[in-house]
């Protein structure tokens, strides 16, 4: 019998008492060298990040694994695959963003890549997170829309939105991530986030181009329970512990620490 998913049932309490939630996402082909990873592993364990995501639309270096263990040697926080296809899976990861792109009509990545990867998911110890994954126009071309051949949802359509989400959630999904993409020029807006937040009782997790910490708290204000944060922070690690402050401070005011 798979075993309980423990990660996702924690996750699943401190969202029901309001706790708002923080990730760093690592791409291992953004990792410079090994010192720098692990000055920001250093950063992100002192911060308590909630937990580490790893992955990439498109991997080009064998980097997947090592910083998979270089995190997991130093640390008990989850290790969460965000996977771009099949191949980007590693078994020393804790779990794993089993992505349906819902807001897409492309099949492969509905169901094609869920075959392929199901059978070693299904024999492994790592916990498998169902979750409807849904790409948000962020003003310009991301490496995830072109990977997956997917049109987002217009940024200004909360109706397909919110109605893509409780799909989703009908259908089983665990969590809702919805992503203006890596590297987006505009994150996703204070009424989108409310509106989908509104509509579904599943974690709703919030990324792309959140850059700042004004944007982050922006995010969790209007109703993101876990914001997930890149490219900024490979720029610039220190926003690790700005962004920490901020999530702490409002936990504080949540009443939820
Ligand atoms: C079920 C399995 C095994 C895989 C899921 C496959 C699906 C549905 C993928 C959804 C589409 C996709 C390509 C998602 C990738 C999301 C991701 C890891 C984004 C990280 O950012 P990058 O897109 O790599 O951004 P950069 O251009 O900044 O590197
Ligand atoms: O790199 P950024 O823009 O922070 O985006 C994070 C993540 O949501 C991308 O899929
Ligand atoms: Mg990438």
């Amino acid at each position: 019998m798979h075993q309980k998913k423990k990660i996702l049932s924690k996750l699943n309490l401190s969202v029901s008492e309001g706790k708002k939630a923080f990730a760093l996402l690592i791409d291992p082909d953004k990792v410079q060298n090994l010192q720098e990873l692990q000055r920001v592993i250093h950063t992100a364990i002192e911060c308590k990040v909630d937990f580490f995501m790893v992955g990439g639309s498109l991997i080009l270096s064998d980097f997947l694994g090592p910083c998979i263990s270089h995190i997991k040697a130093l640390t008990e926080i989850p290790v969460v695959l965000f996977p771009g296809n099949n191949q980007y899976i590693d078994l020393q990861a804790d779990a794993i963003f089993y992505l349906s792109l819902i807001s897409g009509r492309n099949p492969d990545l509905l169901i094609g890549q869920h075959v392929l990867s199901a059978p070693i998911l299904k024999r492994s110890q790592m916990e498998v997170w169902p979750t409807g994954y849904m790409l948000i126009d962020g003003g310009n071309k991301t490496s995830v829309s072109y990977m997956s051949n997917t049109t987002p949802i217009p940024k200004d359509k909360y109706d397909i939105a919110m109605s893509t989400a409780i799909a989703g959630e009908l259908l089983g999904q665990q969590l809702i991530y919805m992503d203006a993409g890596s590297g987006a020029d505009q994150m996703i807006s204070e009424r989108m986030i409310a509106s989908v937040k509104r509509a579904i009782d599943i974690p709703l997790i919030i990324g792309g181009g959140i850059n700042n910490v004004q944007k982050a708290k922006s995010a969790w204000k209007s109703g993101a329970d876990v914001i997930v944060v890149g490219n900024a922070i490979e720029k610039d690690p220190e926003l690790l512990i700005e962004i920490t402050e901020a999530k702490t401070l409002l936990n504080q005011q949540l009443n939820v620490h």
